[in-house]
């Protein structure tokens, strides 16, 4: 359920006329809705309300607009970041710092001092020579920082290929058969104050048996740790719950999921951390495009839309489905291809899709865009960047401008020596 819907024959944002929308700040634009927003945000914390001591911390990379997280501060979430620059963000939104998480396989050595600085409230750390480094700069300041092991379970999380990171042959977290011994190590260390472990095995998950299967090892792995004299106070369970992007997708609700967690960490006896950025911010937002124009094909005819790859990268990279509605449909329908006007084949949102009959200037939607959409977005082709609106009931402010290829090429130089 989202708030993007048909009213009178035309399609609404809460309470705006996309057209209107269309009409004051141009295609492509990404639309949300703070309703919806704010809905799953309150779902997900409704999901968990059978665990006993919850952290919230929205994973930023799905959705970083400033606005975005100002609504997701205000609803009583952190963040999950991974570059020093989502790190300020969050900070600029008005995230306390200590309810800030900082992952990442990368972290470099000036990342990690600057989560010192800003005193944020958890490390996830993803090797032990990560570790080290931490104790290191954080013992000549003075300071212990809080810090938990991530752990790769090595389960599969059954999702695309790209977007898996449990599995061994991932890059992320310690082998799940290594984590005592640098658990071991790293407690040592002057510098840190090791907690407890971190898991997140993949994004887009469609099914809680993988989850379910990791928090058991993660479980077992927290009973050795303590066997071992070690004290574990937190354990952070990461994101990937998943999202419908199309009608038969069945994602497993915030409900089912808390369930299955509160079942799973009865005994725990620990704080537990989430890091949700899907489910919060994909049905949140769509991307609302004009087709410029309708060629003939000998197979079926091309949609060329005005957004393109550029803007809404997840089906050039993941063969990504994303629902394309009509913003006024007429009730007649056509089977064509849809795709955007960048120099690559690999521009296309949809091939041989029954989809509303669209012509030239009409205005149509992508659904289900609001996560890891504008996010992703780049200028190639020097095309514009994508400009952002938010909505809320019947007024919309734009949140993010349209950056133009001008304003970009006004950064760049060229040497006087060539
Ligand atoms: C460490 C970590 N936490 C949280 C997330 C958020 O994932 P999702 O958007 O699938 O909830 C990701 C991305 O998959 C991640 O890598
Ligand atoms: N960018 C991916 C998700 C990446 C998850 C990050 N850990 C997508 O659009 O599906």
């Amino acid at each position: 359920m989202d708030h993007f819907n048909l009213r009178n024959g035309e399609l609404y944002a809460e309470d705006v006329p996309m057209a209107r929308i269309a009409a004051e700040v141009g295609t492509p634009v990404y639309i949300y809705s703070r309703a919806t927003f704010e809905r799953h945000a309150a779902a997900f914390r409704d999901g968990l309300k059978d665990c006993p001591r919850v952290h919230l911390a929205y994973a930023i990379k799905a959705n970083p607009n400033l606005a975005v997280l100002r609504l997701m501060a205000n609803a009583g979430y952190g963040a999950d970041v991974v570059s020093g620059g989502e790190l300020e963000r969050a900070l600029a939104a008005g995230m306390p710092a200590k309810d800030i998480v900082f992952s990442g396989v990368g972290k470099t050595r000036q990342e990690l001092a600057q989560g010192l600085d800003r005193g944020i409230g958890q490390f996830n750390l993803e090797l032990e020579a990560e570790g080290v480094a931490l104790s290191e700069i954080a013992a000549a300041r003075g300071q212990r920082a809080p810090c938990v092991l991530r752990v790769n379970p090595d389960v599969d999380a059954g999702t695309h290929a790209k977007i898996s990171t449990g599995k061994a042959e991932n890059k992320f977290g310690v082998a799940i058969a290594d984590a005592p011994a640098i658990y071991a190590r790293l407690a040592a260390l002057p510098g840190l104050d090791l907690r407890g472990v971190a898991s997140h095995i993949g994004s887009q998950l469609l099914s809680v048996a993988p989850m379910e299967a990791t928090y058991h090892r993660i479980g077992q792995l927290v009973a050795d740790l303590r066997a071992a004299g070690h004290a574990v106070t937190r354990v952070d369970l990461g994101g990937g719950l998943g999202v419908a992007y199309r009608a038969e997708d069945r994602p497993v609700w915030p409900d089912e999921y808390g369930a299955m967690v509160a079942r799973v960490t009865r005994d725990w006896d620990v704080e537990l951390m989430f890091e949700p950025g899907r489910v919060i911010a994909g049905n949140a937002g769509v991307l609302l495009t004009k087709v410029i124009w309708v060629k003939p094909s000998p197979a079926n005819p091309w949609v060329i839309v005005d957004a393109a790859m550029n803007d809404l990268a997840r089906p050039a990279l993941y063969d990504a489905w994303h629902d394309f509605v009509a913003v006024k449909p007429s009730g007649e329908r056509f089977v064509a291809n849809i795709a955007g006007p960048v120099c690559e084949s690999g521009d296309t949102f949809a091939k041989a899709r029954d989809i509303d009959l669209v012509k030239e200037g009409d205005l149509a939607i992508f659904r289900t865009a609001g996560a890891y959409g504008a996010t992703m977005a780049s200028t190639y082709n020097s095309r514009a960047l994508v400009p952002e609106v938010m909505v809320d009931g019947d007024r919309y402010a734009v949140v993010a401008e349209r950056i133009s290829p001008k304003t970009i090429m006004d950064e760049e130089r060229v040497p006087e020596w060539l």
